[in-house]
């Protein structure tokens, strides 16, 4: 098949790159001209696993080519595929400017029939009027819109695109689904064949979904600390039952990136403008709000109320492991209020320093780890990368000016801790003290 994808985000690039991996012809189209140009010399302009291979890999092979002309991309295309980011206005809303700008030029240069499909999570509705868009610019020509969300997670996207759990796919016509069904058939048979509007509810759905999870797992984290019991064990416990499963049970520091914080605000927007108080997902905003500052606090506990002048590292940047984005991350909004403070705060992340730096201003960044932790009065660990996970401690107590680490992702357990004479204060587990 030939395939157009406009917009070389995280979804854009990858879903292109996989579907030319699969054999079809696929060119991928953006207006940022220096993407493009790195692109084109097989070099990904973000942190993914994996991708890099790939891109080289079928930019070799011919299936796979980059460019800024649209009207060029989509020529031979029988699918377009809609990849352009969603933003949250200041209202919590999805903004729609770029999916609207992108329909307008499809429209322009719609010329034979093809499939338009949105892929960027997008409000309810929004296939209608995508729809409308393209009909009043591209005449009598005919074509079919649908909707085929996304559900890859950074870090894995690769592997999550390959080994899809599910496709969604949402339509209008018969055309349009035999089209789709044959482009995802090699990657699931879990196939969910739908109208636009269901397409558009389950995107949201799923990841308000999750994130309740999160936010509901950090709700029995901090009633775990009031009690004495200890969350991971609770999440265990929970997790052998089938109908809960282990995945997402993860307490910590709340979610961050570019998705469930957003998406979480639109489905609010959504409902509310459809009449609808959604209460539930209102509140498991608010938790997950709530959670950042939990490290803050556990570190004004272990320093005695004294940031001033105290040099704290901080390991972890990015909102996840195994990626660079730092879109939401919990540290954007963390790092500032200990520099406010009066705090020394030093970072390190594997990957995301340069991003970080874009985003949180004034940031001190140590190269190594060692360089972030050495005389640091406490280690804050904001993102649960493996690197740090499997840390030589003993090298840390030699290295620190005192052994405190606040661990918002609980990599560590008690007894390790305890063992190594540190104090360690994390998330819905007691705090292990200096004897
Ligand atoms: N990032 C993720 O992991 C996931 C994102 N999504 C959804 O997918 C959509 C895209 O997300 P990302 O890939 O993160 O977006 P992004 O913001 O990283 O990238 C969007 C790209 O579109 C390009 N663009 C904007 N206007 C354009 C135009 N008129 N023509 C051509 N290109 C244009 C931009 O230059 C940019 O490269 C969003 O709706 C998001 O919610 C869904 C699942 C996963
Ligand atoms: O719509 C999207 O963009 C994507 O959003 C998420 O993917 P992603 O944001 O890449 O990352 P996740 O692995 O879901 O993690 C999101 C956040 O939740 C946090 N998290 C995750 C799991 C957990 O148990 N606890 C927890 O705090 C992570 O640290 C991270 O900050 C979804 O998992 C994808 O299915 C979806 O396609």
């Amino acid at each position: 098949m030939n395939i157009c994808v406009v917009g070389t985000g995280y979804v854009g690039l990858v879903s292109g790159v996989c579907f030319s991996e699969l054999g079809n012809h696929v060119t991928c189209v953006d207006v940022d001209e220096q993407k493009i140009a790195k692109l084109t010399e097989g070099k990904s302009p973000i942190y993914e696993p994996g991708i890099e291979d790939l891109i080289q890999k079928n930019l070799h092979k011919n299936r796979l080519l980059f460019t800024t002309d649209l009207k060029q991309a989509m020529e031979s295309a029988q699918i377009v595929i809609i990849a352009v980011g969603t933003p949250r206005k200041q209202n919590g809303e999805a903004d729609l400017t770029y999916i609207e700008k992108v329909a307008e030029s499809i429209g322009q240069h719609l010329k034979s029939y093809k499939v338009i499909i949105t892929k960027s999570t997008v409000p309810v509705g929004t296939g209608k009027i995508v729809k409308e868009i393209i009909r009043r610019h591209a005449g009598e020509v005919e074509f079919d819109v649908a909707s085929n969300p996304e559900f890859l997670r950074e870090g894995s996207a690769i592997y999550d695109t390959l080994n899809m759990e599910r496709a969604v796919i949402g339509v209008e016509s018969e055309k349009a689904a035999e089209l789709l069904i044959g482009l995802h058939k090699p990657l699931t048979s879990n196939i969910v064949l739908t109208n636009i509007e269901t397409a558009e509810m389950i995107k949201y759905a799923s990841n308000a979904f999750l994130a309740t999870k999160i936010s509901f797992i950090n709700e029995i984290a901090n009633v775990c600390e009031l009690l004495g019991a200890d969350v991971t064990k609770v999440a265990e416990g929970m997790g052998y039952d089938k109908r809960i499963g282990h995945a997402f049970l993860q307490a910590g520091i709340g979610y961050g990136g570019s998705c469930f914080p957003k998406d979480t605000s639109a489905l609010v927007a959504i409902a509310e403008k459809a009449g609808y108080d959604f209460r539930i997902v209102k509140d498991v905003e608010q938790v997950n709000k709530e959670q950042r500052s939990k490290v803050i606090d556990k570190l004004k506990v272990a320093l005695k109320n004294e940031l001033y002048g105290k040099r704290i590292a901080v390991l972890g940047l990015a909102f996840k492991p195994n990626t660079d984005d730092m879109r939401d991350a919990p540290s954007v909004d963390v790092i500032p209020i200990l520099q406010n403070e009066g705090a020394e705060v030093v970072a390190y992340d594997p990957v995301a320093n340069e991003n970080a730096q874009k985003v949180i201003p004034n940031l001190e960044i140590a190269d190594t780890m060692q360089e972030a932790i050495i005389n640091s009065d406490a280690i804050m660990i904001l993102t649960d990368w493996k690197e740090f996970k499997e840390i030589d401690l003993t090298e840390v107590s030699k290295l620190v000016k005192q052994k405190i680490i606040i661990d918002g992702r609980n990599i560590f357990s008690n007894e390790h801790m305890e063992q190594m004479g540190f104090y360690y204060a994390s998330i819905g587990r007691k705090t292990v003290s200096f004897n």
